[in-house]
């Protein structure tokens, strides 16, 4: 040891700048969400405080903004968010503004998982009616399948129409732990990849993407081949 000590300067100025670019970061993520929110709940998917989205804010350790529990998708205000961390345990930030009595989503986990995925930036979770009736028809074959339709180009690294894309369904629980594992582990099996998105049984479904903007894509092109094959589905057999 030489005994040596080293200061820092710290510039006040500096630190404040970061605050404010910090806080106008967040700002633009929050009014993102919301405004996602309003889209998916004006298309009918996001209704009766159904749904969760969330954009990864930062990475190791993962810090996530998520919707809090039971909110209205539909008219989302800045407060009604979360900061949660690599447990789905909230946490605070300098900056943050959100109320104490916040809690994360009830599916908290599910995102968590999905965005330790390195190339998930936002994750968006839906209750269409169309995802539903199909997951159920669907839940002892183990997938929807979805094959021809030019609009699969619409989901990430699909190239062509000529294509046939088998959707997960899992059974639905209220024990988030446990189907965040199973989903975790099924995100490992590179025999049965799990890629774009899956339904859970009388539920609904998760995407995610690179960024809001991709999940969101994923969001309509799923909703648009679920009603096709839906449409399909029930005027064929009912
Ligand atoms: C209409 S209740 C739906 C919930 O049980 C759940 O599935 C859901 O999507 C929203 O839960 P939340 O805890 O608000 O994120
Ligand atoms: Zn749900």
């Amino acid at each position: 040891m030489s005994g040596r000590s080293t200061t820092i300067d710290i510039d006040p100025a500096e630190v404040e700048r970061q605050l404010q670019a910090n806080a106008e970061m967040l700002r633009t993520q929050l009014d993102g969400l919301r405004e996602t929110g309003n889209m998916l709940h004006a298309r009918g998917w996001s209704l009766g405080t159904s749904s969760n989205y969330s954009v990864v804010l930062e990475r190791g350790p993962l810090e996530l903004l998520l919707t809090a529990s039971g909110k209205d998708k539909g008219r989302l205000e800045r407060t009604d968010f979360v900061r949660v961390n690599d447990r789905g345990q909230r946490i605070e930030r300098p900056g943050d503004d959100f109320p104490a009595e916040n809690k994360p989503s009830a599916e908290t986990l599910l995102h968590v998982v999905l965005s330790e995925l390195p190339d998930t930036g936002a994750v968006l979770h839906t209750h269409s009616v169309w995802g539903t009736l199909l997951s159920d028809r669907f839940f002892e074959q183990g997938y929807v399948e979805i094959s021809g339709f030019e609009m699969l180009k619409g989901l990430e690294g699909i190239p062509t129409h000529e294509t046939t894309k088998r959707v997960t369904i899992f059974e639905n629980t209220q024990d988030i732990a446990s189907l965040a594992a199973e989903v975790r582990e099924r995100l490992r099996d590179a025999e049965n990849p799990l890629e774009h998105g899956f339904l859970i049984r009388k539920h609904g479904l998760y995407t995610w993407g690179r960024d809001l903007a991709a999940a969101r894509r994923h969001i309509e092109v799923f909703e648009f081949l679920f009603e096709c094959v839906g449409r399909l589905e029930f005027s064929a057999k009912s």
